[in-house]
């Protein structure tokens, strides 16, 4: 019986630490109890870790910031580099839970297991889903197993990877899925399966090492539908952006309107990948638009969001569109 491992839990708030007029849901506030009450809910988690906690931030994951992001790579980093810890649990809230692990899948630089999970239940309603995602994050965090996986998120007994997790539903406990991989595996009863392995590479092997970046260049989303005007994209030029993600119809398409507003974004250096809001399949190259003609890179298989979150750090290596494309391959 060897020791313990030593699980650091950096709580961010979320509706995980969330406080209502119990039993409902209407009106709560994410982000109220301190970390303290949360570890309280879950005796018992002293047979599998050593948990020790504390507060990053304390808000509801819409209002997450990259300067919270940046504090958090700072301390994730600064804890293995110092070897304060076997593995480190990231309480958060679900709405941009699947921005913060892949942000921290491409800058945190060591192997060490990093776990988020929130809640989709305030911590006062009545079956609350936190305590049990915290229970289990724990536990995923302090298998052996669990290395070298990047970032994970743990959420109703699912083990996602960082990388290929998304939101699917707005309200139910299911919350989570990664839509074009599934789930890496599954954490039932304090043990933990693996069923596969993400062939996308993370931690430090990307060039996104957050001690060498200032800060990160502005990257805007637009939103493609019937008949949509280019006013965002122009907007988004004018404003100095340097990267524009396009969540496109189908496979990463837009209009022709759209189209002359990225041909002029381009012309002025700004970099635009062609993404897409259909829930899954990748953006390919060359279908119904030539990005060689148009100077367009495709996200693959990320979304959106996770695209702008690519772009952001890709940017802060090279504006190089051939070397960017690399990435959204390779990461
Ligand atoms: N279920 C949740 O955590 C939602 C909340 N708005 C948050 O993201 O913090």
């Amino acid at each position: 019986t060897g020791k313990k491992p030593h699980i650091i839990i950096l709580a961010t708030g979320g509706t995980i630490a969330g406080q209502g007029a119990a039993p409902d849901r209407a009106g709560y506030e994410a982000g109220k109890l301190p970390i303290k009450e949360l570890l309280a809910a879950i005796p018992g988690v002293e047979k599998i870790a050593d948990v020790t906690g504390e507060q990053i931030s304390n808000v509801g994951s819409q209002n997450m910031t990259i300067e919270i992001w940046q504090k958090l790579d700072k301390r994730i980093n600064e804890i293995f580099a110092k070897n304060e810890a076997d593995g480190i649990v990231i309480t958060h809230g679900t709405d941009t839970q699947e921005e913060t692990a892949y942000f921290l899948n491409l800058t945190v630089r060591y192997d060490k297991p990093v776990v988020l999970t929130g809640s989709m239940r305030p911590a006062t309603a009545i079956s609350a889903d936190g305590p049990k995602n915290l229970y289990d994050a724990i536990t995923v965090a302090a298998n052996p197993a669990t290395n070298g996986r990047g970032v994970l998120v743990v959420f109703n007994e699912g083990i996602f990877d960082g990388r290929d997790v998304e939101k699917v539903n707005t309200t139910k406990v299911n919350a989570f899925a990664a839509p074009n991989l599934g789930p890496l595996g599954q954490v039932y009863d304090g043990k933990v399966f693996y069923y596969l392995n993400s062939i996308r590479a993370g931690n430090k092997s990307t060039p996104f090492d957050l001690q060498k970046i200032q800060s990160l260049p502005k990257v805007g989303i637009v939103f493609m539908y019937a008949d949509a005007v280019p006013l965002t994209i122009d907007a988004f030029v004018n404003a100095g952006y340097e990267g524009i993600v396009i969540a496109g119809v189908g496979n990463g398409n837009f209009n022709k309107a759209f189209y002359d507003a990225v041909d002029k974004a381009v012309k002025k250096g700004v970099v635009v990948c062609r993404s897409s809001h259909v829930p899954a399949g990748r953006v390919t190259l060359y279908d119904e638009i030539d990005d060689d003609k148009l100077g367009t890179i495709v996200s693959d298989d990320l979304n959106p969001q996770k695209s702008r979150v690519l772009l952001m750090l890709g940017l802060t290596q090279t504006k190089d569109k051939k070397t960017l494309q690399s990435y959204f391959f390779k990461f």
